[in-house]
């Protein structure tokens, strides 16, 4: 359940953070295939609460707030569902939806707006659409003062109480677990390559282990009989929390937090980037087989943007990617946002709970597309960035290699190769980079895939890297440049 059953030659997936699904399906063909994108992760697919408090009109987080296991939200119903999948897969690019399972939703007036009109009744803690009754929640397993988590250094109230006053499931039951099972084999029964487990720190390993370990094998329409799901369990590790990633690491990947906090305290200057070399189980990180790693996540990318890099400061975010994907360290997940005006008061963003570009009915609006592929109509994509999506096809052809040749400064200019197969080099020193380095790369002229991309006519529209004969090419990164990094390998060979 570690291998994400990805294409041999697509090592990294996007996150399409609310896209609805014949956007996702249309995206897999147009653009995620031909670009060697291994997989896309989709928003959670269950009919949810429909939340319009105040200012708060249809809040990205009410998708967090499962009323029932319908197939049936903003992004689409079931029917789009199944063929985005069909089509995604058929073009070599798999699904990872996003899944909620520890929770259903939190206290909601009666009749409140469902997306798929189920009814339900927080208070009773009654969601017929399931259906779930009050003896399927933690209530007695929970013994704090609220019913809700309010220590989480405890690790019983974490798992057993309420996050953030949302009803809280509980996974020991039988009938919870089938439940969720009927759910998930659901899903798989349409050619779902895996789950990425929300809030899975709010639920005890053991009951996850059972529920995993019992789901049917991928379906044999697209994957090799006995193939088992891939799955990636969310655990937000906090410092004071006794909680650790790793206690969910022998049951599918997790997500490993830590990389996306160190990038961005190192781009950002807190940390020299040439300690960077060993960034992984030497510091303390995941084994690399085991954890998944991103820059920034749809929830981090609000809470902690004074922290983690973002599309908003470009340049850096650019740079980090292309550290991550250029690196040998976790499975790769990209990204993809859409924009909103933050808006600070008392130091926090009020605006954080911003839903997705909506027009005046609250459907989601599609993603338009520039001339150039770079997206309009409020969507960022970075996975359409160039430096972002040729460092993906970087990460496809130098899969297998491990990292060689590392060099740096001494402070904040490294560079690095993957085998014989890639050459990165990075700039964040404030002033120009001008060496002659190994590249590791035969003798030849190389396209730099950052500042450019090799054209098919075999040109290079940006920058070029002459390598001589004992793979050594002059490395020039100017601080004034747009980007700070620079990256050739074997399929970007003149
Ligand atoms: O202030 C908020 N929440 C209180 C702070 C607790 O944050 C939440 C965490 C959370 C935060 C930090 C932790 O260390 C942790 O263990 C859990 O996980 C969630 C997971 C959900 O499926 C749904 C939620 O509403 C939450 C949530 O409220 C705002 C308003 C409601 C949603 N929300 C949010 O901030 C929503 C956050 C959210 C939603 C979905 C996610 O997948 C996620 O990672 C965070
Ligand atoms: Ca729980």
């Amino acid at each position: 359940q570690w291998d994400p059953h990805v294409l041999e030659n697509r090592q990294a997936m996007v996150h399409l953070f609310e896209w609805k699904y014949p956007d996702v399906a249309k995206e897999c063909e147009d653009f995620l295939a031909p670009k060697g994108y291994g997989g896309v992760q989709v928003s959670p697919s269950s009919e949810c609460v429909a939340v319009y408090q105040g200012q708060v009109q249809r809040p990205w987080w009410e998708r967090y707030q499962p009323v029932s296991y319908k197939i049936s939200s903003r992004s689409g119903d079931e029917g789009s569902f199944r063929d985005m999948v069909a089509r995604c897969n058929d073009v070599g690019v798999r699904i990872y939806t996003d899944v909620v399972l520890n929770h259903m939703t939190g206290d909601h007036p009666a009749g409140t707006p469902t997306t798929g009109d189920s009814y339900f009744d927080s208070g009773a803690e009654s969601y017929p659409g399931v259906p779930y009754s009050a003896f399927d929640f933690n209530d007695a397993n929970c013994h704090t003062a609220s019913g809700s988590i309010e220590d989480y250094s405890d690790a019983e109230q974490v798992r057993n109480c309420k996050l953030s006053g949302m009803k809280d499931l509980n996974q020991g039951k039988d009938y919870v677990r089938e439940m969720i099972m009927e759910y998930l084999n659901r899903l798989i029964s349409y050619g779902v390559a895996g789950f990425r487990v929300d809030a899975s720190k709010h639920m005890w390993p053991g009951d996850l282990e059972a529920i995993f370990s019992q789901l049917d094998d991928l379906s044999t329409d697209y994957f090799p009989a006995g193939t088992r799901p891939f799955v990636v369990f969310e655990v937000i590790e906090g410092e004071w929390e006794s909680i650790k990633a790793i206690d969910y690491a022998g049951i599918g990947r997790v997500t490993e937090f830590k990389y996306g906090r160190e990038l961005g305290h190192s781009f950002r200057g807190f940390n020299q980037l040439k300690w960077l070399r060993n960034i992984g189980e030497d510091w303390g990180m995941l084994p690399r087989h085991e954890s998944l790693v991103f820059i920034d996540n749809h929830d981090n990318q609000r809470t902690e943007s004074n922290g983690v890099l973002t599309f908003r400061v470009d340049k850096w975010y650019k740079m980090a990617t292309a550290f991550m994907l250029g690196f040998p360290y976790g499975f790769t997940r990209v990204m993809s946002s859409y924009y909103w005006d933050q808006y600070f008061e008392g130091g926090r963003d009020i605006n954080d709970w911003t839903g997705p570009p909506q027009d005046t009915s609250f459907d989601i609006i599609s993603p338009s597309f520039n001339p150039d592929g770079s997206c309009a109509n409020g969507w960022i994509c970075e996975h359409r960035w160039r430096e972002i999506y040729n460092m993906v096809a970087f990460r496809n052809v130098v899969h297998g290699t491990d990292l060689n040749d590392w060099w740096d400064n001494g402070n904040n200019q490294i560079a690095f190769c993957r085998g014989n197969r890639g050459f990165v080099a990075i700039n964040n020193e404030g002033a120009d980079l001008k060496e002659t380095l190994q590249t590791c790369l035969a003798e030849g002229t190389y396209c730099d895939v950052i500042s450019g991309s090799k054209t098919e006519a075999g040109s290079c529209t940006g920058k070029s890297v002459q390598v001589d004969s004992s793979g050594y090419g002059y490395i020039e990164i100017l601080n004034s440049e747009y980007d700070g990094a620079l990256a050739i390998h074997m399929d970007s060979k003149l």
